[in-house]
């Protein structure tokens, strides 16, 4: 299994009082899936990614990725994984403002191990005519456009998606969807991604969903939907 998560737990500590996050989450995810997370606010779906994509550790549990356990790597060693094999999209897209479009993907593909061409992920995204441009002249729907090639742009293994729609409208979402749609099946990229929309789930091979730190249920679904036909 390309992701495998055993028994996982995440605590935090602020004072005197401990929240406890994560509750011994298992979850699989085979090469070249979509995983959708689904879940209310505060039942720890970002926890759960931020460990998946090694930006935060674990308590307790195992994590393995492409054959990695990442849960038993040094600092460094995280480092170097996170910078290697996985790419994130956030909700706010996170672009440097004092870069051209051009020049944020540069950046990553700077240090990337076998990055792909700059020219050829922003042809990807529908984006190359606007390569010279900076963040603020685009608007939100075309910053995230951006912000998937410059994840995926470093050829990553695992793609993580942190509620990539939640700052979009309607219309734009289904678009940001469907370009996520067109990741995963021409470069093959396997992807979690986590939304508060059920409808989204749609898209996925498999669902997770998460209530208070617990998978309560795990569905596959033997009937994806194309991202162009699901409605919310
Ligand atoms: N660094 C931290 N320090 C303390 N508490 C934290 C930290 N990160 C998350 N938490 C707490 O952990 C719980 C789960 O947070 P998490 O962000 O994983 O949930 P979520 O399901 O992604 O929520 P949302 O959908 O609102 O983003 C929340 O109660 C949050 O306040």
């Amino acid at each position: 299994m390309f992701l495998q998560v055993e028994g996982l737990r995440k605590s935090y500590t602020s004072g005197e009082v401990t929240t406890e996050v994560l509750k011994g989450v298992g979850m699989e995810l085979a090469h070249g899936e979509l995983g959708v997370i689904l879940g209310p606010s505060g039942s720890g779906k970002s926890t759960l990614l931020n460990i998946i994509g090694g930006i935060d550790r674990g308590d307790e549990g195992k994590v393995t990725v492409g054959g990695v356990d990442i849960s038993g790597l040094s600092d460094s060693q995280l480092t170097d994984y996170r910078r290697e094999r996985i790419g994130f999209i956030f909700q706010f897209y996170n672009l440097i403002p004092t870069l051209t479009v051009g020049e944020n993907i540069e950046v990553v593909a700077q240090i990337s191990q076998s990055p792909l061409g700059i020219d050829q992920v922003l042809k990807a995204v529908g984006m190359l005519d606007k390569k010279r441009r900076f963040p603020k002249e685009l608007s939100g729907g075309e910053q995230q456009r951006v912000s998937i090639a410059r994840a995926v742009v470093k050829n990553p293994a695992l793609l993580l998606c942190d509620e990539p729609t939640g700052a979009l409208d309607y219309s734009t979402a289904r678009d940001i969807l469907q370009l996520l749609e067109h990741i995963h099946k021409d470069y093959g990229t396997t992807i979690l991604m986590i939304t508060h929309n059920a409808a989204i789930s749609a898209m996925a091979n498999k669902v997770y969903r998460v209530r208070s730190g617990e998978i309560v249920e795990t569905r596959i679904n033997d009937t994806v939907l194309p991202a162009e036909r699901m409605e919310w």
